[in-house]
């Protein structure tokens, strides 16, 4: 392969958007269908702000090879379908043994984690936080604030993104919702299967 170029991309965080991204994509609130626990309020927020774009993804990609890398903004609006704050589908990579870095530019979010067994973290992130995602967790971001939530990311070109893990699953183990005084916390979902012991192990056992 030859060389490369330097990128030089601009991290607009009034906006939320990389700007010399080479890709863009969006998730309105109706593309989310499913991830809530409570479907009626879902329903009922679907009929109001279906078509809203909910959360942005723009990123700069050289390319997928191995050994490169993608950097990106994510903005995610505030907001909560019945108690439970707005998030992303979340995924894991598909290639499970690869990392993830992200750099909180403004607004309160956090990260929710769960390994292949089940395991659930949470981390908080604010302005100039820096949060690693390690390789094989399934990772999802929340905004629990009042503002756009804008986050700033890195990942290797060659992980890609496996949804399924989490719709097999029924959800995630945890859910992040409105704790009553302005804040948030976790509490079980109720729909969630644990995976086979099988299943967990051959994640696990995936390296290349
Ligand atoms: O892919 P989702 O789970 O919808 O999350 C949206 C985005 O979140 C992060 O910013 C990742 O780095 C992106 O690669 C991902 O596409
Ligand atoms: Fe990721």
């Amino acid at each position: 392969m030859g060389l490369r170029e330097p990128g030089l991309c601009f991290v607009d965080v009034a906006r939320g958007e990389l700007r010399g991204a080479t890709n863009r994509y969006v998730k309105t609130l109706a593309d989310l269908e499913g991830l809530y626990e409570d479907a009626a309020a879902f329903e009922a927020l679907r009929r109001e702000m279906g078509d809203t774009v909910v959360y942005e993804v723009t990123d700069y990609k050289p390319s997928d090879r191995a050994g490169d890398m993608i950097i990106g903004v994510t903005r995610m609006l505030p907001g909560k379908v019945g108690r439970e704050y707005f998030l992303t589908r979340g995924h894991i990579h598909a290639r499970a043994d690869r990392p993830e870095m992200y750099y909180g530019e403004s607004g309160r979010g956090l990260m929710l984690l769960e390994s292949p067994a089940g395991e659930i973290r949470t981390v908080e992130i604010g302005p100039r936080t820096l949060c690693y995602v390690p390789p094989f967790w399934i990772h999802r971001s929340v905004n629990v604030g009042t503002e756009d939530l804008v986050m700033t990311f890195a990942y290797p070109a060659d992980s890609g993104q496996d949804y399924d893990i989490i719709a097999k699953a029924g959800g995630m183990r945890r859910r992040i919702v409105d704790d009553g005084r302005g804040g948030w916390t976790a509490v079980d979902n109720a729909s969630y299967r644990v995976r086979p012991a099988a299943l967990v192990d051959a994640i696990l056992a995936q390296a290349s």
